[in-house]
């Protein structure tokens, strides 16, 4: 109750002074990302799309009444034996609900947190402070495993830096859309490096880890224009991820999106879809963390060449309120509840461009006091309290982290293994959930989206003489 009268006080102070109208002048899009992120009236969620509430997902072969979605197919997800139930938008947006399983959730946060948010793949923090070379977050479980204090994580800016951006939220900065032709030009625009911020202060591995933001993956990203640092080079695509993201594309029947019949979008160009089988290669990305209380603006991604090719995105942790428009502000989005283990496509020239937006990310809207539906109860799932039973056994084979199918041929044979042969001790087991408490911990207040993109079409090379008549 406490928690609902502050939110109620707070909205009170907030829209005293706000003239009558100032809502009239909101865009539809805004409009919904006030009442999403509004702590105050207490969140309706009638309005937002569950695909996990069986009425929509037993509407197989047809378009949920009045939604524009259509049930695709039960394809397999990840790891063996997962399935999902693909739904589509008819803009080209596709749904692939509960497609990971708990058990590669668990290794995909691993990975985020303690293998890819680290040099060389830049974070948000880089510009900043001066980050441990074994990177922020095993620079936490060390001092999480010792009672002598370890040097602070230092500032980088000296005196002479004027420090023109923080460690916060991505800012939004309007971009042009790349494409083939302008992607000379685009090249040339000067990308100096953010200025570090004169106003943060040594710290602790602890006390940075909340305010990971980002970490790149593949081509870099330059933020400050909005388009990609090519000759910075490419950095490094997880093969896993790689895998598991093709995995996503190939399981799609993609004529059914966008071929003819029911609920299909109109074809465009050269209707690409139809080689993505053999095309979709994925070269780019970011890994977002987000903490309580963010929210991630209404914004279109421009920056890839690549137009329409799919664009997967991953939850994990705590679900999301994901809002998906069109070309423009003006039109009204869906609201979408995510959750962890839930898979999104955003591919075609209508869906790539379509506003879209975060407007909740976090454990406060399933909390009862502020009378939300039991369905939030609570949306970290179980399976992260505890680390995961059936590790893989076959470490040499697979670095211990198996993620797909194609990984393993030995798929069945390796998941017998590993139930037959993986008789634990309490020692081992003991081990196991200490070495997961400081992920568990992190995640009761927190959403990874890993968020896997093409730049470029594939054998496309940047810089080459002939792309910009290609
Ligand atoms: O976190 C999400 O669900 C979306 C992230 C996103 O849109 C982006 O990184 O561009
Ligand atoms: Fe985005």
């Amino acid at each position: 109750m406490a928690t609902l009268k502050k939110a109620r006080r707070q909205h009170i102070r907030t829209t005293k002074n706000r003239k009558n109208d100032v809502d009239a002048t909101w865009t539809p899009f805004r409009a919904a990302e006030k009442k999403y992120k509004a702590r105050y009236p207490p969140l309706d969620l009638t309005g937002v799309l569950d695909l996990t509430r069986e009425e929509t997902t037993t509407r197989v072969g047809t378009s949920s009444e009045g939604t524009g979605i259509y049930t695709l197919a039960t394809v397999p997800g990840v790891f063996y034996g997962y399935s999902s139930t693909a739904h589509s938008f008819d803009t080209g947006l596709v749904l692939l609900p509960s497609f990971v399983s708990p058990q590669v959730q668990h290794t995909l946060v691993r990975w985020a947190l303690r293998d890819h948010a680290r040099h060389p793949n830049e974070t948000n923090l880089d510009a900043h402070y001066v980050l441990p070379p074994e990177g922020l977050w095993n620079a936490h479980l060390a001092s999480l495993s010792t009672d002598t204090q370890l040097p602070l994580i230092v500032p980088k800016a000296s005196e002479c830096t004027t420090g023109t951006s923080t460690a916060g939220p991505r800012a939004l900065t309007a971009n042009d859309a790349a494409s083939k032709t302008n992607l000379l030009s685009l090249q040339a625009l000067p990308k100096p490096p953010p200025d570090p911020s004169p106003t943060v202060h040594a710290c602790t591995p602890s006390e940075l880890v909340p305010k990971l933001r980002w970490a790149n993956i593949g081509w870099s990203y330059h933020w400050g224009t909005k388009q990609y640092d090519f000759p910075k080079g490419r950095g490094h695509v997880d093969a896993r991820l790689r895998d598991l993201c093709r995995h996503a594309v190939n399981s799609v029947p993609w004529e059914k999106v966008f071929g003819e019949g029911e609920g299909s979008v109109e074809g465009w160009g050269d209707d690409d879809w139809r080689t993505w089988n053999e095309t979709y290669d994925p070269d780019a990305g970011i890994v977002n963390f987000y903490q309580t209380k963010d929210t991630l603006m209404a914004h279109v991604d421009r920056s890839e060449v690549c137009a329409t090719s799919p664009l997967v995105s991953i939850s994990l942790g705590n679900a999301a309120i994901f809002l998906i428009g069109g070309l423009t502000r003006d039109v009204e989005p869906v609201p979408i509840l995510l959750r962890s283990g839930d898979v999104i496509i955003m591919s075609g020239p209508a869906c790539r461009r379509a506003y879209h937006a975060d407007a909740h990310i976090h454990p406060l809207f399933h909390d009862e006091r502020i009378g939300v539906p039991r369905i939030l109860d609570n949306t970290l799932p179980e399976h992260f309290s505890y680390p995961h039973e059936q590790p893989c056994t076959r470490t040499a084979e697979h670095g211990g982290d198996c993620v797909t199918e194609c990984e393993c041929k030995n798929a069945d044979l390796h998941g017998a293994t590993a139930a037959s042969a993986f008789h634990p001790d309490a020692a081992a087991v003991m081990a196991e959930a200490k070495a997961w408490e400081p992920y568990r911990s992190y995640l009761k207040n927190a959403r990874i989206n890993v968020n896997v993109r093409q730049v470029f079409p594939k054998g496309f090379v940047p810089g080459a003489s002939d792309h910009h008549d290609r």
